[in-house]
């Protein structure tokens, strides 16, 4: 019983924790869980008390689970070495996985159903396929808080399932779909739920609760202060997750099924990184041991972004996760990147024609035999005929095979050939002879002669060496500046010296999957999608081809020359073109102020799109000023010192010119700095950010230096401005824009009260 509920009816919304020495009391027993309460009759009763004790009991039930799995003796169980590693690093991970963080409070939310669940159907029919989640609703039972005396069950939501030594469930990850509702229930659609209870913890202390009576007609919708509260703290450090206030627009991607690709747009701040995040979680324990067998993967713009993202997961329990660039992906062990592309030749290599090239050129080597293959075995010579020898290339090049898989199958229908003839002869050969035959020295020499092997690295080396070869297989697919434009200056030597760009290694990296498939993972999630070029997509793409992705981008942050115009085609590149597309336009980041100054740019950068609303109730610190061009500098060193008073990150976003000048002025006022990705801390919380790097990054205060030369550090205008609108919108509670050249006229012109 949930005597809390029968004493103490209605709360205020949020109620803080009393002083503990009015109403704790130090407990002799072993901590109660909330299903039997401590109370006392004669005096007051504090709800908190039990929600409290029932955190105790729950950590130690944790360390109990954590020490049962530290004691697991896999002597017994394991046959040979490779087994017990495989079994103890999976039981390391296990016990990694269960630390009670003191950062990350183990329950965040109370779920108080209106009958005993299970009763009805559960909300969610994608239940977890294995995993802890408790399906069947073991919960606490407890009374109405009418006092009608109908059991309902209760449940605690946290980051993991804990259980008791009886195998109850003393929290419930927020992943299980008994805890949807805490997600998505509402007064409209109370889901079963009577209650539902969030946490408020302040330095990993119980601290709040507040309270929603989802059946209760009386009590009008509110909003959550907790929420708001959570919303509104000050930034310091990694990323965090955002378990305790998903919010249903987001908890509806989050739990998609995982056989469809989503795709995401949203503004700046919309929580976009976040949602791909506890997707990948959830997929992860709704489908573990797929996904466990195929893999999953994060892809982020760069290292700083990866860096600053990488703690999410690992708090939500789950430690297998990959993450890397595009870049990453496409790695190949004999080739550095270490040219640039101009903006014109990076365009054309990433175009999607250029796999049509590819394809033609990774073929190209292909002869039609002019010669017979006559095998001899003991005193008979077998003889294929050239012209069937033909058919047999034909046939191949006309399946929608890979290169390396026609050439190995191609050995096996010569012999077959044979076999017939050998037949047809009266003989019975057997696949051993077929295999011999496959084997015979003659047939190797043809496959050699009219399927050559291609070596990916050397194939693209030719074609942005060798004019000729170029211009034969881009022959009406690329026009002849375009083929200009992508050759070298002047021809490599060799894979290893040669001056290969970020987009050659990406169209090698077709190359080789045009020769041998490259395998596929369970699931990838794809940030800061718009940025991609369409052959990035399809790289991107064959990482998923038999898994799904979630996709997650904005069309008005992209700043490549190639960027995304529109997710149709995007997806189609990636090869999931049935994706469906949401949209996530509430955001939790940025200030309302801000998000209208920065929305000014969206006519020029993204027609299309609609300014974001801002979810944060604090106008947040909001100013633009200008200054003499000689008093620049000190007055951003002056505005970083400023800020440095407050509470929370600071980021100084400037154009990647300017880096040098500021980074110095800092070095001499005595400002420390951090490069971004780097991790802030209480005592060091100044980040200078190179306005190219700024992206999917937040700080609480953001000096912007110079608009005027983020937006000429970019080739084109409109990439310019998008730049600035990335940088615009990295603010958490405050910006301060410092300026001497005149503002884009997209900015300034409408906005006669700031700046000049
Ligand atoms: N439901 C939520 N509750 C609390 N905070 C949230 C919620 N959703 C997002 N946030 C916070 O809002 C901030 C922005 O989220 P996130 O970085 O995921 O947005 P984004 O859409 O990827 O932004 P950008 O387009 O700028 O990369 C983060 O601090 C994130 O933790």
């Amino acid at each position: 019983m949930d005597a809390d509920r029968s004493e103490t009816g209605r709360r205020p919304s949020l109620v803080p924790v009393q002083p503990r020495t009015a109403l704790y009391r130090p407990r002799r027993r072993r901590p109660v869980p909330a299903h039997a309460p401590l109370q006392n009759p004669h005096t007051p009763h504090n709800p908190l008390d039990d929600e409290r004790a029932h955190l105790t009991a729950s950590r130690a039930a944790l360390r109990a689970m954590r020490a049962d799995a530290e004691a697991l003796d896999i002597g017994d169980v394991t046959a040979n070495w490779v087994n017990a590693e495989v079994l103890q690093s999976e039981i390391d991970l296990r016990i990694k996985s269960l630390a009670d963080l003191a950062h990350a409070p183990l329950f965040f939310g109370r779920l108080d159903f209106l009958d005993p669940y299970g009763a009805a159907p559960p909300p969610s029919a994608d239940g977890p396929k294995n995993g802890d989640g408790n399906r069947h609703g073991h919960g606490h039972a407890h009374k109405d808080g009418d006092g009608h005396g109908t059991e309902g069950h209760t449940f605690y939501i946290g980051r993991r399932h804990v259980h008791d030594p009886d195998g109850d469930p003393m929290v419930i990850d927020w992943r299980a779909p008994v805890s949807q509702p805490f997600y998505r229930a509402s007064k409209k659609d109370p889901q079963g739920v009577a209650l539902r209870r969030r946490f408020g913890y302040t330095g990993g202390e119980l601290t709040a609760y507040e309270d929603e009576h989802l059946t209760d007609p009386a009590e009008a919708e509110k909003s959550s202060t907790l929420l708001q509260r959570e919303i509104e703290r000050p930034r310091v450090g990694p990323m965090r997750d955002i378990v305790a206030t998903i919010q249903p627009e987001q908890d509806t991607i989050v739990r998609a099924s995982i056989d469809g690709t989503v795709c995401v747009q949203g503004a700046p701040g919309t929580g976009k990184t976040a949602v791909g995040l506890h997707r990948v979680a959830y997929l992860l324990y709704t489908h573990r041991d797929r996904l466990a067998r195929t893999g999953t993967l994060v892809v982020g713009p760069n290292r700083s972004f990866l860096h600053y993202i990488e703690q999410v997961l690992p708090a939500l329990g789950e430690l297998d996760v990959k993450q890397s660039t595009v870049e990453d992906l496409v790695a190949h062990p004999q080739l550095t990147v270490r040219a640039h592309d101009s903006a014109e030749a990076a365009g054309i290599k990433g175009d999607a024609r250029m796999a049509r090239v590819l394809r033609r050129a990774v073929r190209s080597g292909v002869t039609v035999p002019a010669e017979p293959c006559v095998v001899v075995r003991g005193s008979r010579r077998w003889r294929v005929p050239a012209y069937e020898l033909e058919e047999i290339v034909r046939e191949l090049l006309d399946r929608d095979m890979r290169y390396g898989a026609a050439r190995d199958a191609l050995p096996q229908r010569i012999a077959h050939h044979v076999l017939v003839r050998m037949e047809q002869a009266g003989e019975a050969p057997d696949d051993r002879v077929q295999d011999a035959v496959a084997r015979n020295p003659a047939v190797k020499a043809v496959v050699k002669t009219v399927w050559p092997l291609v070596d990916p690295a050397k194939l693209v080396l030719r074609l942005l060496s060798d004019a000729d070869f170029l211009a034969e297989q881009a022959d009406g697919i690329l026009t002849p500046e375009e083929q200009r434009a992508v050759l070298w200056a002047k021809p490599a030597r060799g894979v290893k010296t040669a001056p290969w760009s970020a987009a050659d290694a990406v169209l090698v990296d077709e190359a080789s999957d045009l020769i041998s498939r490259t395998p596929s993972l369970g699931h990838v999630v794809l940030d800061e999608a718009q940025d991609l070029s369409p052959m990035q997509y399809r790289a991107v793409g064959r990482r998923c081809t038999t898994g799904s992705a979630t996709v997650l981008g904005d069309i008005a942050q992209g700043t490549t020359p190639w960027a995304t115009a529109g997710w149709a085609e995007a997806l189609g590149h990636l090869g999931k073109p049935d994706s469906v597309v949401e949209e996530l336009t509430q955001g939790f980041r940025v200030p309302r102020d801000v998000i209208a100054f920065a929305s000014r740019l969206l006519p020029a950068i993204a027609p299309e799109l609609t300014e974001a609303t801002s979810v944060r109730e604090s106008p947040g610190d909001f100013s633009v000023l200008r200054f003499a061009p000689e008093s620049l500098t000190d007055a951003v060193v002056a505005a970083c010192r400023e800020a440095l008073e407050r509470e929370g990150s600071i980021g100084l976003i400037a154009a990647d010119s300017r880096m040098a000048d500021l980074s110095a002025a800092l070095r001499a006022a005595g400002l420390a700095t951090l490069g971004p990705g780097e991790e802030t801390t209480e005592d060091s919380r100044l980040t200078l950010v190179p306005a190219t790097l700024a992206k999917g990054l937040e700080y609480d205060h953001v000096v912007l230096d110079e608009p005027a030369a983020i937006v000429g550090g970019e080739p084109d205008e409109r990439t310019g401005l998008r730049r600035l609108y990335v940088s615009l919108t990295r603010a958490v509670s405050g910006l301060t824009v410092l300026h001497a050249a005149p503002l884009p006229p997209e900015l300034a012109d409408r906005s006669p009260s700031l700046g000049s």
